[in-house]
Parts: C-alpha cells; structure tokens; sequence
C-alpha cells in the first residue's frame, strides 16, 4: 500500500530537507549508503532501523524524545522507514521498541491537537488513519516490543502488531485512556481492540479508559506476553523467529484475510472519519479539556 496524498506529500518534503537514510548513527562511523555489507544501521532523524537481513528481520527504534509522540514529522518519517523496509525483500519481520527511555510511547501528539486550524487537524488525522492503516496491513511479521508506557496513540501502534511483547515493570502500563481525556477513540482504533481482547473487555476498557500495568495487561490479552525488562529484546527476537519459519504468502494471506473487514471499514470511510475528528477537536469544550491537560503536563517539571 503506498503512502496516503497528503502523507506522500510530506513524505516528499522531508525527503527533500534530509530527512533519509544516512550514517553515522549514534556517532559510529558506518559504511557509505548503499555500503551492501548487510550490517549497517539507517536512520533518519526520529526513527533508527537496525537491519539484520540474514534472519529477514530489522528492529525499528522510536527515538522522538522525549517521549516519542506522535507528530506529523515522526509519523511520516515512520512511514518512509517502514516503506523502505516492506519494499526490501531482505525484510520479513520488524521488531518495534523504542530508544526513549521507560516510554513506548506517549500517543498523539497533544500540540498537534491543540489550538491548530481545520486543514491542519485534517492532515493531521489522515497521517494518524494511514500510520494505522499501514501497520495493520502490513506484509511483515510486526512485533512490538513495549519497553515503555503505551498510552492512547502508543497503544494504537502496538495493537497494529501481530505479537506484543511487554517488559515487566509496574510503571509500563498499556490502553487506551482516551475517555480520561474526554475523547473518544475513532471506530476502526475500537474494533483493533476488540479483535484483540473482545467486545465485553473492550467495553470496560475503552469507557473506563483503563491503562494496564503488566499482569493485568497480560490476563485481559492486550499483550502476549510480559518479560523482565533485560529479556525483552532477546524474546521478542525469539518470538519472531518462530513466526519467520511459516511461509510467507500463507501467513500473509491468512494476516490479509483476517483484517480485511476491519480495515476496509476505515478504508470506505477515511473522509467522513477525517470529517468528524475535525468537528470533534475544533469544539472549544474539547479543545479546553486537551489545553488544560497539556499544561498540567508541562507543569509536572515546575
Ligand atoms: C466522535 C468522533 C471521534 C473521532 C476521533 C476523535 C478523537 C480522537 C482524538 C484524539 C485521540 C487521542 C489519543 C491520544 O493519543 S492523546 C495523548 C494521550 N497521551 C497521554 O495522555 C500521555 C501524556 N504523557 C504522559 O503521561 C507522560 O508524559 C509520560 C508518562 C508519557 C512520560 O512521563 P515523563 O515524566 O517521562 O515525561 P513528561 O515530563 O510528562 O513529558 C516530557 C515532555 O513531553 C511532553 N509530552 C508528554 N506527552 C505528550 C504528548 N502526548 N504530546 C505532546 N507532548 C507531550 C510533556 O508536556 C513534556 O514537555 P516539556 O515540559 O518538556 O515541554
């Protein structure tokens, strides 16, 4: 599936201010692109990729500090670098975890919804519903490693996931806490959730805007499995060799066939569901709601 216009657009802008595939990462000296050793890293700015094509598999690190929310440049630069992926038939599989420190990652991004205009609130949801959309329907093995709180928006990239995979610490807690926020999760984010732990869990979960810590994460079914935190990288690796050795077209087709109805809900409906976002976010009750939340957050610090 290629990139949204509006994402595509943007794709384009960062590509052209430098915003690709480049060495060195993390200060270590690498090959030149296009080296073809097989083993350097590519980043661009806010994502780092570390390709391991031997076993088909590359980890894609959140690094948007500080706590890799969801903006419009993050998510696109996201996009490039998992397009880049998906059209290397080295790739099979892709690890997501993050390189910010004790969080996933903090979901939407709240500047982006605060105090902007229409047309940007509707670029803005068109990013949010292809970051979805490609994710869910991707042809690789996605496994999420969680090695962070997974609010709202982080939830949604790790429900895209085939295989989530949690560190086991009490302050990595994971859903969707929209309604403690007064908003509301859009339809096709609702029917993720409950093709993931059900209708009656989702209930509960999405009204009470429950945010799991991890044994309660792991017996609602939101994640697959909780791991002590030096484990996590080395079973989600595990995890995602046992998915490696199924063949790939039956396991993409079954993937395609399972999520088809759930995807093509949004699909027939992007417009509309941009439509009511933008009504939704531009109502001055909510945009107070989300202004006074962000300040208290910048405030914790004061
Ligand atoms: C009827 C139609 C329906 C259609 C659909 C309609 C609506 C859907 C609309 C929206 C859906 C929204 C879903 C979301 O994802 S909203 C975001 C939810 N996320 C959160 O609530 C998490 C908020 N953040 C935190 O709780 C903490 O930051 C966190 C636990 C992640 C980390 O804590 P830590 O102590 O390490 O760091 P902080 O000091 O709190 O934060 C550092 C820095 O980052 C800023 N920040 C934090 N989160 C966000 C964010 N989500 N967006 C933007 N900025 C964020 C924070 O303000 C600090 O900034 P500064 O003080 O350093 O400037």
């Amino acid at each position: 599936m290629a990139l949204a216009g509006g994402v595509r657009v943007r794709a384009r802008a960062l590509l052209r201010a430098g915003a690709q595939f480049r060495g060195p990462v993390l200060g270590r000296p690498e090959p030149a692109a296009g080296g073809g050793d097989g083993t350097r890293r590519f980043a661009n700015l806010r994502v780092l990729v570390e390709p391991d094509p031997a076993a088909g598999v590359a980890v894609m690190k959140l690094k948007s500090p500080p706590v890799n929310s969801l903006s419009l440049e993050f998510m696109t630069e996201f996009l490039i670098s998992l397009e880049k992926l998906e059209n290397d038939k080295a790739f099979r599989g892709v690890v997501i975890t993050s390189d910010c420190p004790g969080v996933f990652s903090a979901g939407l991004d709240l500047t982006e919804l605060c105090g902007q205009n229409p047309a940007h609130y509707a670029e803005y949801w068109k990013a949010v519903q292809e970051l979805w959309l490609r994710l869910f329907l991707s042809n690789m093995v996605l496994v999420a490693a969680i090695n962070g709180v997974c609010p709202a928006g982080g939830c949604l990239m790790a429900l895209t996931c085939d295989v989530r995979v949690l560190a086991d610490n009490p302050k990595f807690v994971i859903g969707l806490k929209e309604t403690q926020l007064g908003i509301v999760v859009p339809f096709w984010l609702k029917d993720n959730l409950v093709n993931t732990i059900g209708h009656r869990a989702s209930e509960h979960a999405l009204q009470l805007g429950l945010l799991f810590p991890p044994a309660e994460a792991l017996q609602v079914g939101i994640v697959d499995q909780v791991v002590p935190e030096d484990q996590l990288q080395s079973t989600a690796l595990s995890v995602m060799a046992r998915w490696m050795a199924i063949p790939d077209h039956a396991r993409h087709l079954t993937k395609a066939m399972m999520r088809k109805a759930t995807a093509d809900s949004l699909i027939k409906h992007r417009d509309a569901d941009i439509q009511n976002f933008v009504n939704f976010i531009s109502r001055d009750s909510i945009q107070k709601t989300l202004q006074v939340y962000l300040q208290k957050l910048k405030q914790k610090k004061g």
